[in-house]
């Protein structure tokens, strides 16, 4: 099983290799962060991304082996900015002479980058940037400007205080003329002394949700007065300004401007599946060592994940994340597709690509914060401390369901493609993922056929439920905004109804590329049985949590959709035996987890006690602040008394 969650045996030797690394390097100690006040838990995490890059080189880990080393550190720092964005979008969007020029300095970091694209007044909206890049046709240069307060750049990771380049993306203005947002490779600070270069302000915005997960990063503030710099610093890959100020458009589409987001939210999507199946780690060990009520003639209590609703709220979780594991594997391999692609100026597949990219980072970031949150939820009252990991996970992850592209953004986003899709359908036949809107007919006319709850238990019947939903509610929009004279305007008022169809067709993504998987690439029967429960689990706990889209689009009848539910609860006695060789094959260690209920050994009680004890208010019995403020109360003479 830690072959199939890693996807390969190479992949998990490689990941078990850095995770023990990192685990056995006191260096990377991270128990005592929640201590640390805001400079010193910035300061630490300066060091530990310097000994990670010492270690990176002296040990000549390969860019695969490098990218797990800095996961198992878990810690958000400058680093992830410069290799997730600001490399890549050289790479997308920089020429051949821009590459040669600047990859080879920020692949060594002798430059560090970071990618200013966001403003304090737009984020979402990225055509509604303010900053501007002026040509001036006299000096070969570009003029950065920021002309109003909400044109600041605004979140940027690294650029407070560390980064020394930035892509800034800023409206280009030729003559007068406006050409759209465009990026612009801009020096912040001084290579010599990292002072920030005359013209610039720049700052930290300030703390952040949770206390020692995101603000180890120097998220930052930057406004520019009238900053020039050489016309080569154009991202010219897309567009070009000539010397004489001509503004040319190759035939790459614009659309690749935003490719380096692409990229990122594919990332984000493998990733969810490493913060969710921590969460549910953490959740399932502590539900086997938990008892609560049920001791029958003095004997033990019951194990809180024996109880049915314990195992109703984490099995569907459990599920989730090999789901979203198993999504994620697939959007990588559709990405590095399109990615091969794009370089031989083959751009047929973007389109799709982005639905994908942008829904499934949708669905999955909803879907793991929730969940996380769940899982301390069903760790009682003991999830609330931060020795059980779970608080600082979800502050670390819950803003992923805003960076890269805010979810309902996003879902519209997928709207956007399947609507098209939909008006197409006359003359184009839908491929890939919305290749099932081809097959309307049969969706929108054949319902269910199940008739025991056994029959839930087979891949065809449940993949035709969700196609058949996915495509009534789809179609049912489509139908709906061809009422509108104004599509835009039809598109606005129907908004709603498009994020839930959006939210259809990605489900039906990840229960499709679920059920392909057990069809393919398992290793051994005893693994594949067990997966097949936890595709089941999935695909129901949707249908069920969904049911009321099933029946309005009149695919299932009420009680189609009752057996479904049915077959979900005898399905989670059948994951109770393995739940925790489920767990156990994501091969999280307890450095990782940083969690005293997730504790491998379930040793939980003593070491609970234990953590509590290195709290810095237990350094002696009385602290500071008791005789200046409590004493005195304690010695008043009350003026009440009688009363
Ligand atoms: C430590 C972190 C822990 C875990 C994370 C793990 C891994 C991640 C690793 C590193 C990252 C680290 C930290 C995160 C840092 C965060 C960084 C950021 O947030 S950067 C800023 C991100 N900003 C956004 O995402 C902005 C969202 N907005 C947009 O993308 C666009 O404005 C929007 C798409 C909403 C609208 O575009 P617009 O051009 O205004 O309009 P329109 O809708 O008309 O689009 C035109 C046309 O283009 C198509 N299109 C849009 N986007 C894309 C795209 N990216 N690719 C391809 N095509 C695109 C669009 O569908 C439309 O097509 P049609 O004309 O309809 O065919
Ligand atoms: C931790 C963190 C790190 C970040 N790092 C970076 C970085 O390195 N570089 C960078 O450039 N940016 C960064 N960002 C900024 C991030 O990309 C933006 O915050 C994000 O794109 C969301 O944009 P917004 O803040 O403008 O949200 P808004 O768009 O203002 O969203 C506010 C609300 O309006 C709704 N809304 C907006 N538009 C629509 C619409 N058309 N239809 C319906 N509803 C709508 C949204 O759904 C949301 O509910 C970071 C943000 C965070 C939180």
């Amino acid at each position: 099983m830690k072959v199939a969650w890693a996807g390969s045996r190479e992949a998990f030797q490689v990941s078990d290799r850095m995770a023990k690394l990192v685990a056995n390097d006191p260096v990377f100690e991270k128990f005592s962060k929640p201590m640390l006040g805001r400079k010193e838990l910035f300061k630490n995490t300066l060091r530990k991304a310097a000994y990670a890059w010492k270690l990176i080189n002296d040990l000549r880990l390969t860019e695969e082996e490098a990218k797990w080393l800095r996961h198992y550190i878990d810690e958000p720092n400058y680093t992830d900015l410069h290799w997730e964005m600001f490399v890549p979008a050289i790479e997308g969007q920089g020429t051949k002479e821009q590459k040669k020029k600047w990859l080879p300095l920020a692949q060594t970091m002798q430059i560090i980058g970071t990618y200013a694209q966001t403003e304090l007044g737009h984020g979402s909206n990225v055509q509604g940037l303010e900053t501007t890049a002026t040509f001036d046709r006299q000096t070969d240069e570009f003029v950065m400007h920021s002309p109003t307060l909400t044109s600041s750049k605004w979140w940027p990771g690294g650029m407070a205080k560390v980064a020394t380049h930035a892509i800034v993306y800023a409206r280009l203005i030729i003559d007068g003329l406006f050409h759209g947002v465009h990026g612009f490779i801009v020096q912040l600070r001084s290579l010599e002394d990292h002072s920030p270069l005359p013209g610039l302000t720049l700052g930290d915005i300030g703390m952040k949700f949770g206390h020692g997960t995101y603000n180890t990063m120097d998220n930052g503030v930057l406004r520019f007065d009238h900053v020039r710099i050489p016309r080569n610093q154009m991202l010219m890959r897309v567009s070009q300004v000539t010397k004489e100020g001509k503004y040319a458009q190759s035939d790459v589409p614009r659309q690749l401007l935003y490719g380096t987001m692409v990229s990122v939210r594919q990332t984000i999507v493998a990733d969810a599946s490493k913060a969710l199946s921590r969460a549910v780690c953490i959740a399932t060990r502590y539900s086997v060592v938990r008892r609560q009520f049920g001791s029958r003639n003095g004997g033990p209590e019951t194990q809180v994940i024996d109880y049915k609703t314990q195992q109703s709220r984490l099995f569907p979780l459990l599920a989730s994340a090999y789901a979203f594991r198993f999504v994620g594997e697939w959007l990588k391999s559709l990405y590095i597709d399109v990615k091969q692609r794009l370089e031989a100026n083959d751009f047929s597949t973007l389109p799709e690509t982005h639905a994908c990219t942008a829904g499934l980072k949708a669905l999955t970031t909803a879907a793991t914060a929730d969940g996380i949150e769940e899982c301390r939820k069903l760790c009682g009252g003991h999830g609330y401390l931060i020795s059980s990991g779970l608080p600082e996970l979800f502050a670390f992850y819950v803003p992923a369901c805003s960076y890269e592209g805010e979810n309902v953004v996003m879902m519209l986003q997928v709207a956007r493609f399947l609507v098209k899709t939909v008006s197409n359908l006359g003359y184009k036949q839908p491929v890939g993922t919305a290749a099932y809107l081809g097959r309307v007919t049969p969706l929108l006319q054949n319902n269910c056929a199940v008739q025991t709850a056994e029959d839930w238990l087979n891949p065809d019947a449940i993949l035709e439920a969700f196609e058949a939903r996915a495509a009534r509610m789809v179609i049912g929009c489509g139908e709906r905004l061809a009422m509108f004279e104004n599509p835009e305007e039809g598109f606005a008022e129907l908004s709603i109804d498009l994020v839930e169809a959006s939210l259809a067709h990605c489900q039906l993504i990840t229960v499709s590329v679920f059920i392909q998987k057990l069809n393919h690439e398992i290793p051994g029967n005893g693994v594949k049985r067990s997966l097949e429960v936890l595709c089941y689990v999935y695909a129901l706990f949707l249908l069920h949590k969904h049911q009321g889209d099933f029946l309005a689009t009149g695919y299932l009848t009420p009680k189609q959709a009752s057996l479904a539910n049915e077959q979900l609860r005898t399905l989670y006695s059948k994951v109770r035996p393995n739940a925790i060789a489920f767990v156990d094959s994501f091969n999280h260690m307890d450095h990782y987890l940083c969690s005293v209920l997730g504790r491998y050994d379930g040793n939980v009680y003593p070491k609970l006690y234990e953590a509590a004890w290195k709290d810095p208010l237990n350094d002696s019995d009385i602290v500071d602040g008791i005789q200046q403020y409590v004493q005195p109360i304690l010695k008043q003479k009350l003026h009440y008394a009688k009363l």
